[in-house]
């Protein structure tokens, strides 16, 4: 049986068997292999330069950080450092290219999910790219990811847009609704609350929070209860929730209650984008009609007038008071109708589209069982009005007159049929 001094090659290390082995002959070997100082520093040099090179082409964490801090980089006096979430899409682009051009700093998040295909949200990426806005591929879910942005950039405002939308969906999927509207939420404010100084919040709750039997025109301080659909029911509970981030930690919140928010680069699965995508494709549409054949009745606000209402709310958010979790002092709690006081029913929409693209578009129209209170929205805006100088200025007319241009710039007419839009 081998002694340990006669069985070096059991060792792994090459120069293990060296110093284990008991033959004089083999020490001169090593110390023959040890390195003069030059060596070692060219070595050194080396590894030094392989690490560089593979965090910066193999680790995108350390690059993200880079075009984070750079996308982050105000330019204007008292400018603000902005997180918006939901950059790529149809209301977080154009906030954040607004804010990008008045010279705040803004940093986008966006997980890029598949509810209406992801083409239309990669391009507004590129868009906001050649704005100078960067956004993150990632998910707000994600608390790591987070705490990344927050260490790279001390945010003085978050404006959350994300969220699952579409009202119909909710009752295929409603775990896609409590998944991105109340667990995404809760993630992101307790992280803007443990922040150090916490930034302000202000998010996109909706108009569809006033429920079944309200009266009109809906104000802020009426009861919205009870919610008639899950995607409803996930915005109030973000109002309580934020509420609740409001008292205990002294966040700044405004939660924003949009309205039917249309325009350029707008959201596919809502109802005036696909009426011109079968008026073009001289393909029927279907419209609703409630109870006792009453039109539905919406009011449509123009994205512009939107982006406004939502820069002008960060302008006047007022600072959180509390810092690393603890509370000091009350913060603003501040919700307000983004919509724009006159309703205008779907066939008069349908009448205008008919008319800006000169072609006319059969009606199915299919009476539902609702007793019409849920299909009228009418709003008193005069609470952002004040607050705010929120004041729209884009009639529906010139509004889809400018939506019909981008569509038919963005897909060409007559158009292709592509579903993943
Ligand atoms: O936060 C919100 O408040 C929501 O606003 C928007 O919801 P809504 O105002 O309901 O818009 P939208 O679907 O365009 O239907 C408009 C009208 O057309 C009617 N409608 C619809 C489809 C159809 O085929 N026919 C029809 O008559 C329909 O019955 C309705 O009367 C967003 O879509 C939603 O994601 C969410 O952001």
């Amino acid at each position: 049986m081998p002694t340990l001094e006669e069985e070096p090659l059991l060792l792994s290390s090459p120069s293990c068997i060296i110093l284990r082995s008991s033959n004089p002959i083999m020490i001169p070997a090593f110390r023959r292999r040890f390195p003069s100082a030059t060596t070692v520093f060219i070595w050194a040099l080396v590894l030094l330069a392989f690490t560089a090179s593979y965090i910066t082409l193999v680790d995108p964490g350390s690059s993200v950080e880079k075009n984070v801090r750079s996308s982050a980089h105000v330019t204007r006096a008292n400018g603000l450092s902005v997180l918006v979430t939901g950059a790529a899409g149809f209301i977080g682009s154009h906030v954040a290219i607004a804010l990008k051009n008045r010279g705040d700093g803004v940093v986008g998040v966006d997980n890029f999910d598949n509810y209406y295909g992801r083409s239309l949200k990669e391009t507004r990426r590129d868009l906001l790219e050649l704005n100078g806005v960067y956004i993150v591929d990632g998910d707000i879910n994600d608390s790591r990811l987070l705490s990344m942005l927050f260490d790279t950039v001390e945010f003085t405002h978050v404006m959350h847009l994300a969220a699952q939308v579409g009202v119909q969906y909710a009752v295929e999927n409603p775990y896609a609704y409590v998944r991105s509207n109340v667990a995404s939420l809760v993630t992101l404010l307790e992280q803007c609350k443990s922040a150090h100084p916490q930034p302000a919040f202000v998010w996109a709750s909706s108009g569809s929070v006033y429920g079944v039997h309200n009266k009109v025109p809906y104000s802020e301080t009426d009861r919205v209860d009870p919610p008639d659909t899950i995607y409803a029911s996930t915005k109030r509970t973000g109002e309580e929730i934020t509420h609740t981030y409001n008292r205990l930690h002294g966040l700044s919140i405004t939660g924003l209650r949009f309205f039917t928010v249309y325009g350029p680069w707008g959201r596919p699965d809502m109802a005036y984008f696909s009426f011109v995508r079968n008026i073009l494709q001289g393909e029927p549409i279907t419209i609703y009609r409630a109870k006792n054949r009453v039109d539905p009745a919406r009011e449509f606000i123009y994205i512009d007038d939107i982006v406004k209402g939502c820069v002008a709310s960060l302008d006047t958010s007022g600072k959180s008071t509390g810092s690393g979790g603890l509370k000091n002092g009350s913060a603003p709690y501040r919700i307000f109708n983004l919509g724009n006081g006159s309703p205008v029913t779907v066939p008069a929409l349908v009448a205008i589209l008919e008319e800006n693209l000169k072609m006319r578009v059969e009606k199915d129209v299919v009476d539902t069982c609702g007793d019409g209170d849920d299909s009228f929205a009418y709003v008193n805006i005069s609470l952002a009005e004040r607050e705010l100088g929120y004041k729209p200025t884009t009639d529906l007319q010139t509004g889809l007159r400018e939506f019909v241009k981008w569509y038919l710039w963005y897909y060409g007419k007559p158009l292709v049929e592509d579903s993943n839009v």
